[in-house]
């Protein structure tokens, strides 16, 4: 379990992370998001040690990482993948790392094969692809078979497969009891991956809470029906604690839209006792994107010029890799 209390970090006038409050707990992947800047990074690097706190703490199972006897153990993490000799070998470079922390050294193949890199594990570090870099960090991040681990961006510079492979791998690392935290900017792969958010903007917390709640907070959800017994459905449902509308959709014709407190069992229920037919009954929930441009609106700190507006709801919670 990773711990937050009043974190802050300043450089100078900067206030990277601001009185930023947290709980990443075992046995779920946590996704950590924010626009450019938000301060994950410097997170990160105060969770490890690498920095220090100018005010509040961050405790991995109630201690401070400085506090660990052999770190590895506990806590492994990729930060930044080309954090390598150029001229080492991978296997060379986690041979090193296992020394450092008296792990066996028959445990740098294991995770060399974990990751798939055996085959290349005798070449220069320097020489390897960015996707082979991650790879490596990830690799050494396994080495002393942590309960926690941190990933910054894992599937920058990984190949569609590469990225499945890691959804994977963080689930089944979130499965056998681990605590999974991770950054990314890829929102759609976010969505796949991660049961948790963690969200920041500006250095703060925007929200912490079940990636479900976060899209169904954010952007809300509805219900859409299609029938040829529209508005007496509608009609049926009117006067509870919901709102309805009827629509012109593009190909679809008429369409009735529910909001509010109301499942689709429930209007499904109500057609059936009323014998009124219906073509097409779907919850349409908010895409992660759109939950995170409303959330995040004013805490981006760098705007594009032509920066689009609000993303409307869509039916399909995922879209195709869209970066932030
Ligand atoms: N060593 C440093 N010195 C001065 N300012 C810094 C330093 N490190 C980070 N910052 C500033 O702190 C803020 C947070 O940066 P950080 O890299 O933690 O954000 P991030 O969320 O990881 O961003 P990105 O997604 O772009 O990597 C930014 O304004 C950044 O410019």
């Amino acid at each position: 379990m990773i711990e937050a209390h009043g974190l802050t970090k300043r450089y100078g006038a900067t206030v990277a992370v601001d009185n930023l409050s947290f709980e990443v707990n075992p046995g779920k992947v946590t996704g950590f998001l924010g626009p450019n800047g938000a301060g994950k990074s410097t997170t990160m690097r105060m969770i490890l040690g690498l920095d220090t706190p100018t005010a509040g703490d961050v405790l991995i199972d109630g201690q401070h990482y400085s506090d660990l006897k052999r770190p590895l153990t506990k806590v492994g993490a990729l930060l930044d993948a080309k954090w390598v000799h150029p001229n080492r070998s991978a296997r060379a470079h986690l041979a090193w790392m296992a020394a450092s922390n008296q792990l066996p050294k028959n445990r740098v193949d294991e995770v060399l094969e974990i990751v798939g890199l055996t085959e290349v594990a005798g070449k220069r570090a320097g020489t390897y692809s960015l996707g082979m870099s991650q790879r490596l960090g990830i690799a050494g991040a396994l080495l002393g078979d942590p309960e926690i681990l941190l990933f910054d961006e894992p599937v920058n510079g990984l190949d569609p497969e590469g990225i499945v492979w890691i959804r994977k791998f963080m689930h089944r690392l979130a499965d056998e009891g681990r605590t999974v935290f991770v950054s990314s900017h890829l929102l759609s792969e976010m969505a796949l991956t991660a049961e948790e958010l963690v969200v920041i903007g500006r250095g703060r917390l925007i929200s912490q809470s079940s990636t479900k709640q976060f899209v169904d907070q954010a952007s809300g959800s509805s219900i859409k029906v299609r029938s040829p017994q529209l508005g007496q459905l509608q009609n049926l449902l009117n006067g509870g604690p919901i709102s309805t509308r009827i629509e012109d959709v593009e190909d679809e014709g008429k369409v009735l839209f529910v909001d509010g407190k109301i499942s689709t069992d429930q209007i499904g229920e109500t057609a059936a006792a009323n014998n009124i037919v219906l073509h097409e009954l779907t919850l349409q929930r908010g895409s992660l994107e759109a939950a995170f441009m409303q959330m995040t609106g004013d805490s981006v700190q760098y705007h594009a010029h032509d920066q689009a507006g609000p993303v409307p709801p869509t039916e399909v919670v995922v879209a195709e890799e869209e970066k932030i």
